[in-house]
């Protein structure tokens, strides 16, 4: 590639989606509103501070030619057919690397022209983003849905720094065998120069298969040793792994939660909801592996048995609609409204529903009042990369009051340990542990709080940034030299 080739942003984020999606209208017309996810959430703040580039699909098929100028960054749309979609996006992204990634909470498939096709658009997206870096620029992919990017795009433009991060679980090795393409998935990852996981856990599983599946040798000190870092040799080259943690944009969310129009509409929610005693709350994409059926099934019986009363513990579940044409995600919502509409049956009275569900995202601001109205916060996954809903929550809870429910297998209870953590595959101890939130003593519960809020507002998401791109800046490509 000759220098005339080179595009002009140095700092570039790609990622499966922009951080907004655009919807046609039969008349062609486009409108945009904020994707779903964590992900946007956590990266559309240091992307506009930096002034970068954002490559991405804009969320319809069809949609997207060339770079839009953002407010305060470039947005590139990767454009995909309907059957792109369905085959990269539902199909091999949310078909088969989803659920393996999540302990195969539901049954991963396989199938050769999702794959085919998951190929294919890695192709699109490092095409995409070769033409727009600058000489020497900085590339961030994220996640599952572009493992094979950092690899393609080392061949296009040797010139550039590539991170790569992965926001879900990495999945030991017993799992990760199961999938038919893993050596290319590992070697799309290791054309990386830093690849980061949140948890150790994740990093040293792929430290584990990226010296059993690439074929290349790990440096001696890399495995099996408790440093944060490590380190695989590829040929010439050195990719480093490691561990950083996502967080919020803690102080921002701590801030509006405490105006007084937020603490106005918190009080308004609770009169709405008919003063009840506490507000229990959930909050997630409509996802099989947010444990939504679990705290439930945890909710009914705890009303069953006398321990909780419909009367004076409410149950709010605010539940984004997600991945509607995967076939798992419609078995899922049906049981869980049906749990929903069971529940309201048996302890529900006119006027009165012991649950209020809502299937729709609900505004930034609505949502904060929401955190700073709920007595106690539900996080019950069965498994998630980090869960940035129970930080939110803790960062909302200026007055340090309230409870979070935690399970054990998210992320981010690795760093929120006063959480009342819980197994979810326990029904028994999820029961045990909202019973115990709803009736904390209310200087225990403060104490609680407050030991999380210091660490939520100490590690946002800025340092989380600043973190992995240092240590990106930091890494050195002896091939370059
Ligand atoms: N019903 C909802 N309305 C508005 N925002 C929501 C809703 N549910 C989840 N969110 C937001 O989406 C993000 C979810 O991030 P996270 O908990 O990390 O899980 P995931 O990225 O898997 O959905 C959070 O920022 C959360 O506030
Ligand atoms: O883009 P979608 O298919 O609608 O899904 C939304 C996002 O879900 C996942 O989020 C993950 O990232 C969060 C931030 O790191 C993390 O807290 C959470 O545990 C993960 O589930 C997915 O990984 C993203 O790619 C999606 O954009």
């Amino acid at each position: 590639m000759t220098a005339a080739a080179f595009g002009t942003s140095d700092f570039i984020v790609v990622a499966n989606r922009l951080p907004v999606d655009v919807e046609k209208a039969p008349d062609g017309s486009l409108t945009w509103k904020e994707s779903p996810g964590g992900l946007v959430t956590a990266l559309k703040p240091i992307l506009s501070a930096r002034n970068g580039a954002w490559v991405g699909w804009p969320g319809a098929p069809d949609v997207g030619d060339g770079p839009i100028d953002g407010q305060d960054m470039l947005l590139v749309p990767v454009k995909l057919s309907a059957q792109e979609v369905q085959e990269h996006y539902e199909g091999f992204s949310n078909g088969s690397l989803w659920p393996l990634y999540h302990d195969v909470i539901v049954k991963p498939e396989y199938h050769r022209e999702w794959w085919n096709t998951y190929v294919e658009v890695n192709r699109r997206f490092a095409e995409e983003t070769a033409k727009v870096a600058a000489e020497g620029a900085t590339v961030w992919v994220q996640d599952y849905q572009l493992q094979l990017v950092p690899k393609m795009l080392r061949m296009l433009r040797p010139d550039v720094k590539i991170g790569f991060f992965l926001h879900i679980p990495f999945p030991p090795v017993e799992l990760f065998m199961q999938m038919p393409w893993r050596r290319e998935i590992i070697e799309g990852i290791l054309g990386a120069d830093l690849v980061g996981f949140h948890l150790p856990g994740g990093a040293q599983n792929f430290l584990y298969l990226a010296s059993k599946l690439a074929g290349y040798p790990t440096s001696k000190n890399s495995i099996g040793v408790r440093s944060k870092f490590g380190v695989v040799t590829v040929g010439f080259r050195s990719v480093r792994v490691g561990a950083f943690p996502i967080s919020i944009e803690s102080a921002e969310l701590a801030a509006t939660a405490k105006l007084p129009e937020t603490r106005q509409r918190a009080r308004a929610l609770r009169k709405e909801l008919g003063n009840p005693e506490k507000i229990l709350l959930g909050v997630d994409r409509l996802d099989y592996t947010k444990g939504i059926d679990v705290r439930l099934r945890a909710i009914g019986e705890l009303y069953q048995e006398g321990r909780l009363d419909p009367e004076r513990h409410i149950f709010v579940q605010l539940a984004t609609p997600s991945r509607e044409r995967v076939e798992s995600y419609k078995t899922m919502r049906n049981d869980i409204e049906l749990q929903v509409g069971r529940i309201n049956g048996n302890f529900g009275r006119v006027g009165h529903p012991a649950i209020h569900y809502i299937h729709r995202p609900v505004p930034r601001r609505e949502l904060l009042a929401f955190f700073a109205a709920a007595d106690v916060m539900l996080v019950t996954p069965l498994r998630d990369g980090m869960n940035l809903v129970a930080k939110e929550y803790i960062a909302c809870r200026n007055d340090s009051s309230g409870a979070l429910v935690l399970s054990e297998f998210t992320g981010a209870a690795a760093e929120l340990r006063q959480a009342y953590q819980c197994n979810p595959h326990d029904l028994e101890g999820v029961k045990n542990a909202i019973d115990e939130a709803v009736h904390q003593e209310p200087e225990d519960g403060k104490r609680r709080i407050r030991a999380m809020r210091r660490q939520v507002l100490q590690y946002d998401v800025d340092r989380w940034a600043r973190s992995f791109l240092q240590t990106l800046a930091g890494t050195v490509d002896e091939t370059r030299a």
